[in-house]
């Protein structure tokens, strides 16, 4: 599948025809329709009535301006004639294993009001449950969204296909809505992902195939296991996983780092094998690449982009060498901290499940992959005195031989949420001293607000920089806090969740009453960190409120929050 480009920065994965068509259809909607409340994503998600040849030649003919433009009347007429609506690919299906109130649902959840929120978030997984339809079975070249075996949770809003690392938090909340059916049939369809291409793709589009995202899918595996005892699935996702930790540790995504003492070091990083503007951004990322200056540069610059799409903070200062300049994306050259704790992560997993079905001898090689990876994150990111992990610059300077000398002073010293995530992985939450340095760490970060952990302290207007960034990996950190099994830490734990838990109940109601999306300056000083569409809310959200309920019960009225 994977070929070499012309320049030399790495794999590129060809994209379909029908991608490259609908990128036009893109540009053209743009110039006919205007840019207000242009969504580039919604025309790359439409399908044909016809074959790619009688809907682009009935393209091609349409009445153009000198400037290349179509009229409205026009390009809507061909809308109508020769394409299907952007949801058309999915049907809303009723889960099989969804009930009202499952048995044993929440106990610990006890006041009454709350419970009964609890009770509407559970029930949102109904409107989110989609099938692929038949359609798309029956003629997949006519579609982007790929056909998927199993019915799938979404995470709602523009966004009506499966995402990967969205499905983790997903996947948390339909364990505490004791949906293991639909959750196995989710890992499933990531697995399938695997056998195909090799890696789990960024969502279920067709122009999704050129990148993965945060490798959560072990952490799917052993939630589910945990919850059913499944040792069949956990046979099938045994290979896929280890399938999926070669891709992250090899070719362009490996990165080796020598420290002071000559002992060599391997981490990975996020790499897109992707240089041209994201089909589903297309528009965007051409104007962004504009003002550069030759094709070299902006062939870089669109690897940068779908690369930092992969890490799914599409975008942050984290990935910036100018925090006001997007062309100064620099992702590939980053050795991200969350994405190593993610494979640690994955490593430790891989191990336990090796044991669970027999496989002594990989459950071995991938608890010392683990020791292996550890050690390379202490010497790389880890900073005693800071109390927190930092991701690594790589500089080019250093580079001998595809091996980089290590500096402190490549590492970015800005806080992210990132720094924390360490934590979440047993390896460190189990280490008291770590522990307790963290906790301080991260309660004088500046990173905790009335909504929970931000995600940067960055005021941007980037989506994942303060204060539009409140990522669900917060519940990662919860959760190392928790695991560390000190009374501190977990009271902080406690204190995170409840600010997270009110924020999403404000944004619920608030959103539920004005029936529209909600406007966080609505919600007084709650504002910000969730993320519901009426109707459905937003998939992590939901799974992250489930699950942090799950955890910490409710006794107390949110309702004062929500005036
Ligand atoms: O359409 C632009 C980008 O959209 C996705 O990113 C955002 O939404 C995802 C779904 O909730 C989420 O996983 C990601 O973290 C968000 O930043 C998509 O993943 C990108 O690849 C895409 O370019």
């Amino acid at each position: 599948m994977v070929v070499n480009s012309q320049s030399d920065h790495g794999p590129v994965v060809p994209t379909t025809p029908l991608v490259i068509f609908l990128q036009r259809l893109q540009q053209t909607a743009l110039q006919t329709f205007g840019s207000f409340n242009f969504d580039p994503k919604y025309y790359v998600d439409l399908s044909l009535k016809f074959d790619l040849p009688v809907v682009k030649q009935a393209f091609d003919h349409l009445p153009r301006t000198v400037n290349g433009s179509v009229s409205g009347s026009d390009l809507n007429g061909f809308l109508t004639k020769f394409m299907n609506g952007a949801q058309e690919d999915l049907e809303v299906v009723d889960p099989v294993d969804f009930v009202g109130e499952p048995d044993g649902f929440l106990p610990k959840v006890v006041h009454p009001g709350v419970r009964h929120w609890a009770l509407e978030v559970h029930s949102l997984w109904k409107n989110l449950s989609r099938k692929v339809s038949g359609r798309v079975l029956r003629n997949p070249e006519l579609h982007t969204l790929l056909p998927l075996k199993h019915p799938v949770v979404i995470p709602g809003s523009r966004f009506q296909e499966v995402y990967y690392w969205d499905s983790y938090w997903i996947i948390r909340g339909l364990m505490v809505s004791k949906m293991y059916e639909t959750a196995k049939g989710m890992v499933l369809n990531l697995i399938e992902f695997v056998d195909t291409y090799g890696y789990v793709l960024n969502g279920a589009r067709a122009y999704y195939t050129n990148r993965s995202q945060p490798p959560l899918l072990s952490s799917m595996v052993i939630e589910v296991y945990k919850r059913t005892n499944d040792v069949d699935l956990v046979k099938k996702a045994l290979p896929a996983l280890i399938k999926e930790h070669k891709f992250w540790n090899s070719g362009i995504h490996n990165v080796t780092i020598e420290d002071d003492q000559g002992t060599t070091h391997n981490l990975s990083r996020y790499y897109a094998m992707w240089d041209q503007p994201r089909p589903e951004s297309f528009t965007i990322d051409t104007e962004t690449a504009s003002k550069l200056k030759n094709d070299c540069e902006k062939k870089q610059l669109y690897r940068e982009l779908a690369s930092t799409a992969e890490t799914g903070w599409d975008f942050s200062t984290r990935w910036m060498k100018n925090a006001s300049d997007l062309t100064t994306l620099s992702t590939t050259t980053i050795v991200p901290v969350d994405l190593n704790a993610y494979i640690l992560k994955m490593e430790l997993d891989i191990s336990f499940l090796a044991n669970v079905v027999g496989e002594s001898s990989h459950a071995l090689h991938f608890a010392k992959a683990s020791e292996s990876r550890k050690k390379a994150m202490d010497v790389v990111f880890w900073d005693e005195e800071k109390g927190q992990w930092f991701d690594y610059w790589l500089n080019a300077s250093s580079n001998h031989k595809d091996v980089y000398k290590w500096d402190a002073s490549y590492r970015n010293q800005d806080i992210f949420a990132s720094n924390f995530i360490p934590l979440w992985v047993q390896l460190f939450n189990s280490d008291e001293t770590v522990v307790n340095k963290v906790a301080q760490s991260l309660e004088s970060s500046g990173l905790i607000h009335a909504a929970g952990i931000a995600t940067s302290l960055r005021n941007s207007s980037e989506q994942w920089d303060y204060p539009n960034g409140w990522a669900p990996i917060q519940h990662m950190i919860v959760e190392g806090l928790v695991r560390s099994g000190s009374k501190e830490a977990r009271s902080l734990a406690k204190d995170i969740a409840i600010r997270w838990i009110r924020t999403n109940y404000v944004t619920y109601q608030t959103s539920k009453a004005m029936h529209e999306k909600y406007d966080v300056t609505k919600c007084g000083e709650f504002g910000g960190g969730g993320e519901y569409v009426p109707q459905t809310g937003f998939g992590w959200s939901n799974g992250v409120v489930l699950a942090l309920l799950e955890e910490f019960g409710w006794a107390e009225d949110l309702s004062p929050y929500c005036q």
